[in-house]
């Protein structure tokens, strides 16, 4: 499992703070993305989370801190919403290449990863949810990024394409060997497979591998009984205790 200490850092923000029209969007916002790992970032409906994702990948410019980019780091962004005027004609390849050109072929090899290549001509307004997705997610793909940032990205999928989905998210995750950093509400699902979970409500509530975050009353306050017991799968018997001042630091006896 990717750790920061042994595997090269790919974007560190440094005391992200966000504030639009004198509102405290983000405050003291710390992390760093290492090279092949998967970043969660939960927290409760306003939190900030989209805002986050947006600073670090330079969209929003932060009015606090800093943010530090391996030099050439590529980023792919699967957005939270994008709307589409039903009235405007569009097929998967003209979305896929409205911000970014891509031939033709780049653009099925992106379709096959995610599993649907046969869209490539099919109109945007007649996908189901599941296939939406994994074209955006595939429109992610074709900048061949060191970072992967996806933003909900199970919005509108029913269960078993939300397990799917997922699953094809870690499969790219060894297959390319970028990094992902996504805003998800599956805990029950993604948890299993996340090195690093960011519980974020304006701050770092608190951060970590699940199993510790699961501790943490930061985490059980702001989740409650809905979320707790999805992270405490992943809690054992210790011969330890947690720091919880920093949910991320163990102490061993
Ligand atoms: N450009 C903006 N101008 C003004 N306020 C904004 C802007 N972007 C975000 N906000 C506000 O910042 C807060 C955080 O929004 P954000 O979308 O980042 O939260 P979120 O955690 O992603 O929420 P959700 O889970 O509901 O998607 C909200 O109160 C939102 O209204």
């Amino acid at each position: 499992m990717p750790s920061t200490s042994t595997h090269s850092v790919l974007l560190h923000a440094k005391d992200i703070g966000l504030t639009i029209n004198g509102q405290s969007i983000l405050e003291q916002v710390n992390l760093t993305i290492s090279a092949g790992e998967i970043v969660t970032i939960v927290g409760p409906n306003g939190a900030g989370k989209s805002s986050l994702i947006k600073t670090l990948i330079g969209i929003q410019k932060p009015t606090q801190g800093r943010i530090h980019r391996k030099p050439s780091l590529t980023i792919g962004y699967m957005p939270q919403k994008l709307s589409i005027d039903d009235s405007l004609p569009l097929d998967v390849y003209r979305l896929m290449t409205l911000t970014r050109t891509a031939s033709l072929d780049d653009a099925v090899q992106a379709l096959a990863r995610t599993g649907v290549e046969h869209l490539i001509h099919r109109s945007v307004q007649n996908l189901s949810g599941g296939e939406f997705q994994r074209v955006m997610l595939a429109r992610a793909l074709l900048a061949k990024p060191d970072i992967l940032v996806l933003d909900e990205p199970a919005q509108g999928v029913d269960f078993n394409g939300e397990v799917e989905l997922y699953e094809l998210i870690q499969k790219l995750r060894t297959e390319l060997g970028c990094a992902i950093v996504m805003v998800s509400h599956d805990l029950h699902i993604v948890m299993a497979a996340t090195d690093q979970v960011i519980c974020l409500n304006k701050h770092i509530c608190c951060s970590g591998h699940p199993e510790s975050v699961s501790q943490h009353p930061e985490f059980t306050q702001l989740f409650g009984k809905e979320f707790a017991p999805a992270l405490a799968v992943y809690t054992h018997e210790h011969d330890h205790t947690h720091d919880l001042g920093d949910c991320g630091g163990h102490h061993h006896d």
